[in-house]
């Protein structure tokens, strides 16, 4: 029988890790697109309500973990995630800053919140993420979070993007990404510590490899299908 592969160097992991970004949502056509100018409003609205799907299952994805996961020091770090999204109290946090970002871009709030506009794929993609977290082990679905690593510098550029290309549109408006750019940042590097602290067998690096790369389809699929969504919506007048 051939003995287990021993784990992979710290560096190793980590670049193993790192060069996942070629297969984040950053370059898809659909954003490309975004950052360049070319997105109608209609596209902007699509986008907007359906990414909405997602962020709204967020904090159920980060309860998954918690709820999964024996280590009191782990579930006190991954806490104010929920917190973030949800707000400490009703009209605040991160999911009403989506909402007013919604509004910006020209969706009634209740048109967002009941999802008439969230295609399939969008909702399948988002409830493969959130299965993913209740059925996997703790450490297996962090390590799938770590697109936030990637997502930083992208949200840096959206900012940037979005306020040169499409006028309508206001630096209040994009209070959920001003806001939200440092801590993603620093998330994703408290992140990649704990996946590094707690995967250290070979297969359980692998297996968070495979977890980023599962997440890094996630992202990809919804935005197909937001594309595909706003492809047949112009074809269709
Ligand atoms: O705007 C983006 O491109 C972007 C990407 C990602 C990501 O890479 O998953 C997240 C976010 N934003 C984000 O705002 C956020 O709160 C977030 C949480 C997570 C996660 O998997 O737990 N990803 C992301």
């Amino acid at each position: 029988m051939t003995p287990p592969a021993s784990p992979r160097p710290e560096e190793e992991f980590v670049a193993a890790l790192r060069a996942l970004s070629s297969r984040y949502w950053g370059s898809h056509p659909f954003h490309r697109r975004m950052h360049a100018g070319l997105l109608g409003k209609h596209e902007l609205r699509l986008w907007a309500t359906n990414r909405w799907y997602y962020q709204c299952m967020l904090p159920q994805k980060d309860a998954a973990i918690i709820s999964n996961c024996p280590i009191p020091e782990v579930r006190r770090q991954w806490l104010p995630r929920i917190v973030y999204h949800d707000g400490a109290a009703a009209g605040e946090g991160g999911s009403e800053r989506w909402l007013r970002l919604c509004e910006a871009v020209g969706l009634a709030r209740q048109e967002v919140l009941d999802q008439r506009h969230v295609v399939p794929a969008v909702r399948f993609a988002v409830d493969a993420y959130v299965s993913f977290a209740r059925t996997r082990p703790w450490w297996e679905a962090v390590a799938s979070g770590l697109t936030e690593m990637f997502s930083g510098h992208l949200m840096r550029a959206r900012v940037t993007d979005l306020l040169a290309h499409y006028p309508w549109i206001s630096r209040e408006d994009l209070a959920y990404f001003t806001t939200r750019v440092d801590a993603v940042s620093a998330g994703g590097r408290e992140t990649l510590d704990l996946v590094v602290c707690h995967c250290v067998t070979r297969e359980q690096q692998d297996r968070a490899i495979e977890a980023l790369s599962f997440k890094c389809d996630v992202l990809w699929s919804m935005l197909d299908a937001i594309d595909r969504a706003s492809a047949e919506s112009a074809g269709g007048g």
